[in-house]
C-alpha cells in the first residue's frame, strides 16, 4: 500500500519535474527569439520592482500610522511596523499627518509615473517582437533554398510570417509580466516575513494549495487549447489562401458556395477555441478572490469560537491577511493568467525557433566568385537532378551553350526544360554533375553577379501590384529610364495596350497582374527582359498565349536581340515558336535525345517531325 502511494508520487514528481523542464526550456527559447529586446525586457521589470517598492513602502507607513493614533496596538512588538510606529510617535498628530501625506503623494506620483511606462511597454514589446520575427521569417524563406522554401505549406507560411510572430510577442509579454508579477509578490512577502511569519505562513499556505488547485483544474484544458489553437490557425490559413488565390477557378466551377461553407467552419472552429481560451484565462481572478474570501471566512468563524485575546491576536493575523491579500491578489492573478498565456503560446515559440533554425540550415549558400565580364560559355557537364522524394527531373545533360548563341530547348510536357532553366539560375542545384559559366563552377560564383548578368521570363510572368513603369524597371538599380522602356514595350509589342490605359506608365497594374489578359502579362514580362537586356536572356513557353501575328512579331525581336549577341536560351512545346534558333536540344523524359538546327532535326528525327506538327511537315517534307 505504503510502495504504491510511493510510486504514484514519484511518478507524479517526474511528470511535474518534465513539464517544469519542459516550461524553462520555452522561457529560455523566448529570450532568445527576444535576443534584440533585451533591454527594453530589463528595463520593465526594473519598473516593475520600482512599483513594488513602492507599494511596500506605503503599506508600511500607512499601517503604523493608523496605529499610532491607538492606545491599544495589535502591532506592537511586531518588527517593522513598530519600529515606523516609534519613529512616528514623537511628532505631534498633525505633523505625523502631514509627514505622510506628503511622503504618500511623492509615492502616488512615481507609482503613477512608473505604471504609465509600464503599461505602455507591456504593450509596445509583443509589437516590437512580432514584427521584428514577421521580418526575420520573410527574410528566411526568401534566402532559404528553393526546396526547403517549397516545402512550407501556404497555412505554414501564414502561421510564420503572421500568427506565430504575434503569438510569441504575447508568450514573451505574459513571460516578463509573470516575472515581474512574481518579484512583487516576493518583495511583498519579503516585507510580510519581517512583520509576522505567521501571516507568511498563511499566505504561503494559500499560495500553495489554490495554485495546485487551480493548475489541476485548468492546466489539461489549457494544453489542449494550445495545441487546437494552432492547428486550427493553420488549416484555416491555408484554406484562405487558396481560396483567395483561385478566386475566378471557385467562380467559373460554382463552388463558391462549397468554399464559404468551409471557410465558415473553420473560422467557427477557430472561434470556439479562442471562447474556450478566454473563458479558461479569466478564471484566474475570480477563482483566487473566492478562495481568499472562504479563507477569511473561515477565520472569523474560528475567533468567534476562540477566547477574546485568542480572537484578538487572530483578528491581528486577518487584518494583515486581508491587507495582503488585497495587495497581492492583483500580483498573484497577474502572475497565474501570465503562466497560462504563457502556455499557451509555448507552441508557436517553439514552432518559431525550429522553423527559423532550419531556415538557417537550409540557408543558400553562396560562393565567392565574382563574375565580373560577361558570360561566355555556358556548359552542363553530366547533369543530373531529381526533386526531393521524386523520380522526376533530368537526367545526364551534357551541352554548351556558346556566347552569343540562340539554344531552343524543345520537348513534351514534363520533358525537364523549366528544370533546366531552374538550374541554370541556381535556384536548384545539380545532384551530380556540374554547370560552369565562362569557366567557373556555378556553385562557386557570388549567385549577385550571374543574376545581374540574367533575365528570365517564364511561364508563370509574375507582374506585381505596381505601375507598368515599376513592373519594366523592376529590380534595377538607378532611375527608370522611359524612352527605353517605351521601346522595350515596343519591342514586346505591348505598348499600344499601354498607351490605351488611362495613366500610360503610371498605370497601377493590381494584384498578380489582374488588370490585363493572359497575353498582356506575357508582353509585358517580355518588355521586362527587353528592356534589361542583360548578356544571357531565358525565355519559358513567351509566346503560349499570344496571336500568330503578335507571336511573329516578337520572334523577330527576339532575333534582333540575337543579333545584338545576346546568349538567348528558349523553351518551347512547339518547334514553330523557335525558328529562328541556332540550334535545338530535343527533351524527352528528362534527357537529351537529339540535337542540331531545326532543318536538319524535321528530316532526321521522326520524334521532332512528330512535335513539329502537320504544317512542317509539309512545309518541309
Ligand atoms: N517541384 C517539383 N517537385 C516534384 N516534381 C517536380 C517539381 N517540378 C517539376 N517536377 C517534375 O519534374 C519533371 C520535369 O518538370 P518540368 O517543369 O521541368 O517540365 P517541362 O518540360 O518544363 O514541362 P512543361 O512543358 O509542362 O512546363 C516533371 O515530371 C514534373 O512533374
Amino acid at each position: 500500500m505504503l510502495g504504491h502511494a510511493a510510486r504514484r508520487f514519484r511518478n507524479r514528481a517526474s511528470v511535474w519535474l518534465a513539464s517544469l523542464r519542459g516550461t524553462l526550456a520555452v522561457v529560455l527559447l523566448t529570450l532568445k527569439l527576444a535576443e534584440g529586446h533585451w533591454l527594453f525586457v530589463v528595463s520593465y521589470i526594473l519598473l516593475a520592482i520600482i512599483n513594488a517598492a513602492t507599494e511596500s513602502f506605503s503599506i508600511m507607513l500607512i499601517v503604523p500610522l493608523l496605529q499610532s493614533f491607538s492606545s491599544d496596538s495589535i502591532f506592537a512588538g511586531v518588527p517593522v511596523l513598530d519600529s515606523v510606529g516609534q519613529l512616528l510617535m514623537p511628532f505631534p498628530p498633525e505633523v505625523r499627518l502631514r509627514w505622510v501625506a506628503c511622503i504618500l503623494l511623492g509615492i502616488i506620483l512615481i507609482k503613477s509615473a512608473v505604471q504609465y511606462f509600464t503599461e505602455v511597454m507591456i504593450y509596445l514589446l509583443p509589437l516590437r517582437l512580432e514584427r521584428d520575427l514577421r521580418m526575420r521569417a520573410f527574410a528566411a524563406i526568401m534566402e532559404s533554398n528553393l526546396t526547403f522554401a517549397e516545402s512550407i505549406s501556404t497555412g505554414d507560411i501564414g502561421n510564420y510570417t503572421a500568427s506565430f510572430p504575434a503569438r510569441a510577442g504575447l508568450a514573451l509579454r505574459f513571460l516578463i509580466q509573470g516575472t515581474a508579477a512574481v518579484i512583487t509578490i516576493a518583495i511583498m512577502l519579503g516585507l510580510f516575513i519581517a512583520i509576522t511569519p505567521s501571516a507568511l505562513m498563511g499566505l504561503a499556505g494559500f499560495v500553495i494549495i489554490g495554485s495546485v488547485l487551480f493548475k489541476s483544474l485548468t492546466g489539461p484544458l489549457a494544453n489542449r487549447l494550445d495545441r487546437e489553437m494552432t492547428d486550427s490557425q493553420r488549416e484555416f490559413t491555408q484554406a484562405y489562401f487558396e481560396a483567395v488565390n483561385n478566386k475566378r477557378t471557385i467562380r467559373i466551377f460554382n463552388a463558391t458556395d462549397t468554399f464559404l461553407t468551409r471557410i465558415n467552419k473553420l473560422l467557427e472552429r477557430l472561434r470556439g477555441v479562442q471562447t474556450q481560451t478566454i473563458a479558461v484565462q479569466n478564471a484566474t481572478y475570480p477563482f483566487f478572490a473566492t478562495l481568499s474570501g472562504v479563507l477569511v471566512c473561515g477565520l472569523v468563524l474560528m475567533a468567534s469560537f476562540a477566547s477574546p485575546d485568542e480572537a484578538q491576536a487572530l483578528l491581528g493575523v486577518l487584518l494583515l491577511f486581508l491587507v495582503a491579500s488585497a495587495r497581492m491578489l492583483g500580483p498573484f492573478s497577474v502572475a497565474h493568467i501570465a503562466r497560462m498565456h504563457f502556455s499557451i503560446h509555448a507552441d508557436p515559440v517553439r514552432q518559431m525557433d525550429f522553423f527559423l533554425r532550419e531556415a538557417a540550415r537550409n540557408k543558400d549558400v553562396d560562393g565567392e566568385t565574382e563574375l565580373q565580364r560577361a558570360a561566355q560559355e555556358i556548359t552542363f557537364r553530366d547533369v543530373s537532378f531529381a526533386y526531393p522524394g521524386s523520380q522526376s527531373g533530368v537526367k545526364d545533360l551534357d551541352f554548351t551553350v556558346r556566347p552569343g548563341e540562340f539554344l531552343a530547348i524543345v520537348g513534351p510536357s514534363g520533358s525537364g526544360k523549366s528544370t533546366i532553366f531552374h538550374l541554370l539560375s541556381r535556384l536548384r542545384r545539380p545532384d551530380q554533375g556540374e554547370i560552369t559559366i565562362s569557366g567557373h563552377p556555378l556553385n562557386e560564383l557570388q549567385i549577385r553577379s550571374w543574376w545581374n548578368q540574367l533575365c528570365i521570363v517564364s511561364q508563370d510572368v509574375p507582374i506585381f501590384n505596381a505601375t507598368v513603369r515599376e513592373n519594366i524597371h523592376f529590380g534595377k538599380i538607378g532611375e527608370p529610364d522611359d524612352a527605353r522602356i517605351w521601346d522595350a514595350l515596343e519591342n514586346a509589342v505591348a505598348a499600344d495596350f499601354v498607351r490605351r490605359m488611362p495613366d500610360g506608365l503610371d498605370s497601377s497594374l493590381g494584384e498578380f497582374g489582374s488588370n490585363l489578359s493572359g497575353g498582356e502579362r506575357q508582353r509585358l514580362a517580355l518588355a521586362r527582359a527587353f528592356y534589361h537586356r542583360t548578356p544571357v536572356i531565358l525565355l519559358d513557353e513567351v509566346t503560349s498565349q499570344l496571336d500568330a501575328e503578335t507571336e511573329h512579331r516578337i520572334a523577330e525581336s527576339i532575333s534582333r536581340l540575337h543579333s545584338e549577341k545576346h546568349t538567348i536560351i528558349a523553351i518551347a512545346h512547339r518547334p514553330k515558336t523557335i525558328r529562328g534558333a541556332d540550334r535545338v536540344l530535343v527533351l524527352r523524359d528528362g534527357r537529351v535525345v537529339a540535337s542540331g538546327d531545326h532543318d536538319t532535326l524535321l528530316t532526321e528525327n521522326g520524334f521532332y517531325r512528330e512535335m513539329a506538327g502537320p504544317s512542317e511537315k509539309a512545309v518541309n517534307g
